[in-house]
């Protein structure tokens, strides 16, 4: 086997609104394995898709995909903060690669990431830096946001390329899948908000930071209360999707316009586009054999939670 993913949901508002003991513990044992399976597999390389919340990238200059030569977390919401471990000539191998092959991603040396980010290092390698990774930003709550067919297109390009350096690479989705937490939409806000949008938001004072965590808190108190107060979580969606991915089927998303998932399943849901990337890369591998499905709404957590696994066949 010469690739392995694990796609995961993450969450922010774990340790500040928990659902029951006995679902922490069902996701901590998934997590667990997940862990151990990637420890197995010891890989020498790291995709890892993920989106950010206004964290890093801004509506100064907002990329559809973006690809780090280097990438700091800034421990957002508990999460670790600190240097990731880009190895910056594989990563520049890759963009140039990428953009060869018809796809326009950004890039950066000093890209900045959130919990979308640091909470699969944290969970599934044990932290940032214990291993190499090339961090790939898919815009997912920016709108206009790029469509599933184009975050395919990005996996397999970026997935041929990490077929070509003979390495056993682990490729990482983080995020989805049906959800809606608070994230404030440039058409809908102040223009105080706005100008944080636009970039002033890079370096919030504490007072700010700890307001916008709280709200994020407050709004899954909420939703645990009334689930109609967001978006409802969309199980049926959810479990559609996972099939998809399981039966290689995820072509089938092209044709999906964003504003009709946004409608089915809910704003934040395009975060599953990292899920379509990470498969598309092992896809360009070979036959995959996926296995660890997981699934579990957790209002608490404003999440439709999944966990899924793959390797390849050859
Ligand atoms: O700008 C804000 O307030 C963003 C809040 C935020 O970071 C929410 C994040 C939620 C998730 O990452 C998620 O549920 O996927
Ligand atoms: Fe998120």
């Amino acid at each position: 086997m010469s690739a392995y993913l694990h796609c995961l949901s993450h969450t922010p508002l774990v340790g500040y609104v928990d659902p029951a003991q006995a679902v922490l513990a069902e996701v901590d044992e998934v997590v667990s394995a997940a862990r151990t399976r990637i420890a197995v597999f010891d890989p020498e390389l790291v995709v890892l898709f993920a989106p950010d919340h206004y964290n890093g990238f801004f509506y100064d200059v907002m990329p559809a995909f973006c690809i780090g030569m280097g990438a700091t977390a800034i421990g957002d919401f508990n999460s670790a903060a600190g240097p990731l471990d880009v190895p910056r000539d594989i990563a520049e191998a890759c963009a140039d690669a990428v953009l060869q092959a018809g796809v326009d991603a950004a890039v950066s040396y000093r890209m900045q990431v959130d919990h979308g980010f640091a909470q699969p290092l944290e969970l599934l390698l044990g932290g940032l830096a214990h291993k190499p990774v090339i961090p790939v930003f898919i815009n997912s709550v920016a709108v206009p946001l790029p469509s599933f067919a184009r975050a395919r297109l990005l996996g397999e390009a970026i997935g041929r390329f990490a077929r070509s350096t003979g390495k056993r690479v682990l490729f990482l989705g983080s995020g989805g899948l049906s959800h809606q937490p608070p994230v404030p939409e440039l058409a809908h806000v102040d223009a105080r908000m706005a100008d944080r949008l636009m970039g002033s938001g890079r370096d919030l004072p504490a007072n700010e930071r700890q307001a916008r965590q709280q709200r994020v808190i407050s709004a899954a108190e909420g939703f645990v209360l009334d689930q109609h107060s967001l978006h409802p979580l969309s199980p049926a969606w959810d479990n559609h999707f996972l099939d998809l991915l399981e039966q290689r089927r995820f072509v089938e998303l092209d044709g999906m316009a964003n504003a009709e998932l946004s409608t089915l399943a809910g704003k934040s849901t395009h975060e599953v586009k990292t899920w379509v990337a990470a498969f598309a890369a092992l896809a360009a591998f070979g036959d995959y054999q996926a296995s660890a499905r997981y699934y579990r709404p957790i209002p608490e957590w404003i999440a439709g939670f999944g966990s899924l696994s793959a390797h390849s066949l050859t």
